[in-house]
């Protein structure tokens, strides 16, 4: 027993970090607003990696961009596993990418998006990203009242169009309403809480629908119907579009025409993208908005490199993106200021693993804290400044592009759609800043409304809803 007991674990410590209840662990720790307060706290006091164990789950936060490149990149087949949690299956989303274990399908699934995401071929979808953003401005200056749900179209609507080559024209369009209901429904259901209550109290997943607090099985059942149609039917309609050589380019496009590739890998692949590059998309574009409410002085620079090097009326496209390194700058600190996905997609390790002296069992789950990275080795973090990513000459500087890309995540698991992310958040800024000018909106007295950034806690960090108004650049 002595010698199995050995081999399972090594006379290692674990990571340093705070002392927990017996099998709660430090599950009262963390501030019921988010666990963002209560990790920044632990990473003061124990450092860029912190070991914590709730509920028999241990849990490493990783604080620096140093470790996590060590860990994630360098060791990558260890970390590159995700949780299982039977509440995917029940919610029928278990063959979505991002929920998907280290494993074969996974494989299959990230080669299928290397065919349309890579780096060298995002630029043909640079007329689809431009096209959207104008249909955006008009939206928003039509109807500024409603212009968080003018971007939330917008990000659906390209991603849309990226998957099944479907031009959406407006919130009613059915692949977009349906895409849209079944990403409200699951943000409302499938909860972080639910993931883990689950994990520890398995037989939840068996009461029946009617059992008293089991109400949400009857949900699950219509969400899993939902999900399952939204993998089928306009995954059918690409096909037989494609059958009678009428389907635009996208992603099932190349997924067909590449030819050694099953119907259901493919169907299961574009199956999580809406809900992993849609929410994320449009809460960077709300950030954009808040922050130029609030920053008047960094939207009149913004105004005035648009004027100066397009010219004012001129819309700019993703060829003049080299030239407009202020706009360029701002769109590095919004994602700097306000971590889209604060906490990344957990990691889990594969196999137990020695860190520094450390001990880090298999099954570990593993944080990446971009809230805690994006303070790092920057002044007066909380403070909204673009000019840090640029030289005194206004250029960016060598290391910008680099610093940035640390949000779309680590190692084998980094987001796959960031190239095209990062295109469609430029394009439309870009067109939005050309066009239109925002401003802090009137009550009814005609007082100003003051706006505070307000981030509800959650998987991804999108501001509250806020008023605003819009002004057209193009007249007067
Ligand atoms: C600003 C926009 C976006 C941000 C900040 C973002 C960020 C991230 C992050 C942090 C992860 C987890 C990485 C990790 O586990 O280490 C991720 C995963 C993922 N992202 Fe994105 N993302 C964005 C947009 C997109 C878009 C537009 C797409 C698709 C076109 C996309 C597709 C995915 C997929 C499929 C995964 C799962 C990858 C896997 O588990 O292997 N994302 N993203």
């Amino acid at each position: 027993l002595r010698v199995l007991t050995s081999r399972a674990k090594p006379k290692l410590p674990y990571p340093p970090g705070p002392k927990g209840l017996p099998f709660i662990g430090n599950a009262f720790d963390i501030d019921p607003q988010g666990p963002q307060p209560t990790y920044a706290q632990w990473s003061k006091t124990y450092g860029d990696i912190v070991y914590t164990r709730t509920f028999g789950q241990d849990i490493v936060i990783v604080n620096s961009e140093k470790t996590a490149r060590i860990l994630a990149d360098g060791r990558s087949e260890i970390y590159s596993d995700r949780y299982r949690s039977p509440i995917y299956k029940d919610f029928g989303t278990y063959r979505m990418t991002f929920v998907l274990e280290y494993g074969k399908e996974w494989k299959t699934h990230r080669r299928l998006f290397h065919l349309s995401l890579r780096h060298d071929v995002v630029d043909q979808y640079n007329d689809l990203h431009l096209n959207h953003a104008r249909q955006l401005s008009e939206n928003i200056l039509r109807d500024s009242s409603n212009f968080f749900e003018h971007l939330d179209l917008y990000a659906g609507a390209i991603i849309i169009e990226l998957l099944y080559g479907r031009r959406v024209e407006g919130k009613d369009d059915p692949v977009f309403a349906m895409a849209s209901g079944l990403a409200e429904v699951l943000s409302r259901e499938v909860t972080a809480d639910r993931i883990g209550l689950l994990k520890v109290m398995p037989f939840l997943q068996y009461l029946p629908p009617w059992f008293p607090g089991a109400g949400f099985k009857r949900k699950v059942s219509m969400c899993r119907k939902m999900a399952a149609e939204m993998v089928d039917l306009p995954f059918a309609v690409a096909k037989d579009e494609m059958e009678r050589g009428v389907l635009p380019h996208c992603m099932i496009s190349d997924m067909l025409k590449h030819g050694r590739v099953d119907e259901s890998s493919a169907k299961a692949a574009i199956s999580g993208v809406y809900l992993a590059g849609t929410e994320t998309t449009s809460s960077v574009l709300k950030t954009v908005v808040l922050v130029m409410i609030l920053y008047p002085d960094v939207q009149d620079k913004v105004h005035a490199e648009l004027d100066t090097l397009i010219g004012r009326g001129a819309i700019p496209t993703l060829a003049d993106r080299p030239r407009l390194p202020y706009l360029q700058a701002v769109l590095y600190e919004v994602m700097r200021w306000n971590p889209p996905v604060p906490l990344g997609l957990p990691h889990v390790t594969t196999t137990s693993d020695i860190y520094e002296g450390y001990y880090i069992p298999k099954g570990t789950m593993v944080l990446f804290n971009y809230w805690e990275m994006k303070a790092r080795g920057y002044d007066d973090p909380d403070r909204f400044d673009p000019t840090r990513h640029l030289t005194p000459d206004g250029q960016l500087i060598p290391e910008a592009r680099q610093n940035n890309s640390i949000f779309y995540g680590f190692g084998k698991r980094v987001c796959p759609g960031r190239f095209f992310a990062d295109h469609s958040i430029w394009a439309a800024t870009a067109v939005m800043m050309s066009t239109l000018k925002f401003g802090r909106a009137k009550d009814l007295s005609g007082k100003y409304i003051e706006v505070e950034p307000v981030f509800p806690n959650g998987l991804i960090s999108c501001p509250a809803p806020f008023p605003c108004s819009v002004t057209s650049r193009l007249v007067g």
